[in-house]
């Protein structure tokens, strides 16, 4: 008998493919809303992306649900407490973004640290004479404190470690690797940058609030690739405005979308990009294509990848 899978979203096209081949599957897709009860009733995997929610009234529909998949590793909107409840394996592709969101990171914090967005508006609005005024600073020997040393956080750690920065991180608990494991609020007052790679979830939502913020040195820069809202944005533009913060480099907006008048968008000293760290064409195939295979090899018996089963690890 063949398995059903429920597309939230739309995927790459080569994962797309994967699904369309396999024999043993059907496919059915929530784009223009979901599917009746008796298809839904039938329904062995759901897989979405950002924005399809799988949440309790979706997992009240489908009462057959063995897996609910993320194309990608972010898992805040997928119910993971419900979905364990009731034993339906939560998935993800770990790893699958981690280079290229790394990367993201590494070119905000330039960016930032180089004042490299003046600089280049300097010139395309022709203020040549604006260099005898330019003020930036290096990276090489400034600490980089990152939150969250998972597969993104130790990327960012390798190439920081590489443009000759000192890493410290906080994590639950040390880690084997050559970097200095610190308490949150240690990073948070002796950071000249810090770096946030931790999931969005009841721990970490607000983390970076007032009294963080109170800690961390004036000169600081925070870039959050993360989720907008492990930070707090009162705080966050108080902070920027008063002098508490030198600058935020995010690829996440607090509460995406944005309002058209949201304070910390135009805010000068921040710089946020449309959460697109992901969308390189290499990424995001690789993180639909493995995220398919994960489905298609626990439906049919086989080991998926390694870690890919959220709610089965120790987090
Ligand atoms: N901007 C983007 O497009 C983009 C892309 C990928 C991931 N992300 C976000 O980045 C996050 C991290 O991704 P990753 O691949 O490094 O994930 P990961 O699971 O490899 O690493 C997360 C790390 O955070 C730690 N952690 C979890 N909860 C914690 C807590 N309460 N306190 C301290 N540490 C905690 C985990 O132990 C782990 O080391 C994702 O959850 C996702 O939200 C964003
Ligand atoms: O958590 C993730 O993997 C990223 O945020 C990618 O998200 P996207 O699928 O919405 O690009």
């Amino acid at each position: 008998m063949k398995k059903n899978i429920l597309l939230l979203e739309t995927i790459a096209e080569e994962a797309n493919q994967l699904l369309i081949e396999a024999e043993d599957i059907e496919v059915y897709t929530a784009f223009a809303g979901l599917p009746p009860a008796e298809v839904l009733s039938k329904i062995d995997a759901v897989i979405t992306r950002g924005l399809g929610q799988v949440n309790q009234q979706l997992l009240d529909a489908c009462p057959n649900l063995q897996v609910a998949a993320r194309c990608g590793v972010g898992l805040d909107n997928v119910a993971v407490n419900e979905a364990s409840l009731r034993k339906v394996k939560v998935v993800n592709a770990p790893g699958s973004n981690a280079s290229t969101v790394a990367e993201h990171a590494i070119a905000l914090m330039l960016m930032l640290q180089r004042n490299l967005y003046q600089a280049l508006n300097d010139v395309k609005s022709g203020n040549w004479a604006a260099r005898s005024t330019f003020k930036s600073d290096e990276v090489g020997e400034k600490t980089l404190g990152i939150l969250g040393l998972g597969n993104i956080g130790l990327k960012v750690a390798k190439i920081a470690e590489a443009l000759g920065m000192n890493v410290i991180y906080w994590a639950k608990s040390p880690k084997d690797v050559p970097y200095q494991h610190v308490s949150k609020e240690e990073l948070l007052a002796t950071a000249d940058i810090i770096s946030i790679h931790l999931p969005l979830n009841a721990e970490t939502e607000n983390l970076i609030n007032t009294e963080a913020l109170a800690l961390v040195k004036p000169s600081c820069l925070i870039i959050n690739t993360a989720r907008g809202q492990i930070v707090n944005k009162a705080a966050l533009v108080d902070a920027l405005n008063t002098g508490r913060l030198a600058g935020y480099g995010a690829d996440v907006p607090t509460s995406p979308p944005p309002a058209a008048d949201d304070a910390l968008i135009a805010h000068p000293k921040a710089l946020i990009t449309a959460h697109v760290s992901s969308l390189t064409a290499t990424t995001y195939k690789n993180m639909c294509v493995s995220t398919v295979n994960n489905v298609l090899a626990i439906l049919r018996g086989q080991a998926p990848q390694p870690g890919c089963i959220f709610n089965l690890k120790d987090l």
